[in-house]
């Protein structure tokens, strides 16, 4: 399986370009979609899902053009919308067997294993008789990804997966989709969360306001800042200049001043040493310092509070 994106552009009813131009080819395997809020990812899933058509250009899935091939692509995916929600009074298990027959999955008995494997695939076999909006944030999560896996398909999608979930519960939601990963398999996963992707994809694209920003392994864009990473003592009136100009990733308070880590080709005026990146300097390094767009991300990143989970 390999999805093509050819030139994809999503210009909303009110004029909001919200994918430019987008070019993207997809292997099997786990793949990262990254962008912090508005960059365009559920625009680009809900595509792919066919939930939502494009302006101009074209996804290929092998050979099935989105555009021609609806009924034959339906039947590749699982999807995991952001604001995946229950049917009012569905016990967990009706909830997968209800999800199994939309899937395809026939005969009563076939899908009560098949229903009964997945459950305690994902953990969920203890309460599979409690009702499913009952359930904690971390089991609906595991339940949502249950019904997006349980027919086998081809392209799974997962929008924002990890929002909201502790990290015993995020790294349990990983767990479930590296078990899935099949050579065949096409896996994206959409998130805003840096740490999400650094642990589990081989590949990854960027997005930002609709644009591809960078595409490659989380290693090919962390050598890339390699020497851009600077850490620097300042003091309290050098901390409010270097804050204007440069991102700053972490500060700590030292001995008459601040230890800081930025991001900057070069520093100027201020004595410090590089030091060797990781994925979320890279992050910053390509959203924030690259594209020159510090003040829109900082608004991004006060919104939500959980960049760097
Ligand atoms: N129906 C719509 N009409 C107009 N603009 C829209 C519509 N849906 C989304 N947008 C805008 O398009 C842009 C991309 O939105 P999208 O939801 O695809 O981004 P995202 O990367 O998934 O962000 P988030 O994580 O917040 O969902 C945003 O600026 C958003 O406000």
């Amino acid at each position: 399986m390999r999805i093509k994106i050819e030139n994809l552009s999503k210009i909303y009813a009110d004029g909001h370009k919200a994918l430019n131009g987008l070019n993207l080819e997809i292997e099997p395997g786990m793949f990262g979609l990254l962008g912090p809020n508005g960059a365009g990812k559920t625009t680009l899933m809900r595509i792919l899902t066919l939930l939502q058509s494009s302006t101009s250009g074209t996804v290929y899935f092998d050979d099935y053009d989105i555009a021609r091939d609806r009924k034959a692509i339906r039947s590749l995916l699982g999807y995991l919308p952001q604001d995946f929600r229950f049917f009012e009074k569905l016990k967990t298990w009706e909830f997968l067997d209800y999800g199994a027959g939309l899937a395809g999955i026939q005969g009563k008995r076939k899908r009560a294993e098949i229903v009964d494997e997945m459950l305690r695939k994902v953990g969920l076999y203890e309460v599979r008789d409690r009702w499913a909006n009952k359930l904690s944030g971390g089991m609906k999560r595991r339940l949502g990804i249950a019904q997006a896996i349980i027919g086998s398909p081809k392209v799974i999608i997962v929008d924002e997966p990890t929002t909201g979930l502790d990290p015993e519960e995020r790294i349990r939601f990983r767990n479930i989709l590296s078990d899935v990963s099949d050579k065949d398999v096409i896996i994206i996963l959409s998130t805003h969360i840096v740490g999400d992707i650094s642990s589990t994809c081989k590949k990854l694209a960027l997005l930002n306001k609709g644009e591809l920003r960078f595409e490659g392994s989380p290693d090919e864009m962390i050598r890339m800042t390699e020497g851009k990473v600077w850490e620097i003592f300042v003091t309290d009136s050098e901390f409010k200049e270097i804050k204007e100009k440069y991102p700053i990733i972490s500060t700590i308070p030292s001995d008459g001043g601040w230890d800081i880590q930025i991001v900057a080709e070069h520093p100027e005026g201020f004595e410090g040493k590089t030091i060797p990146p990781n994925i979320e300097h890279a992050y910053v390094y390509f959203m924030d310092y690259l594209l020159q767009d510090k003040m829109n991300m900082y608004a991004d990143r006060e919104e939500d509070g959980e960049l760097f989970k």
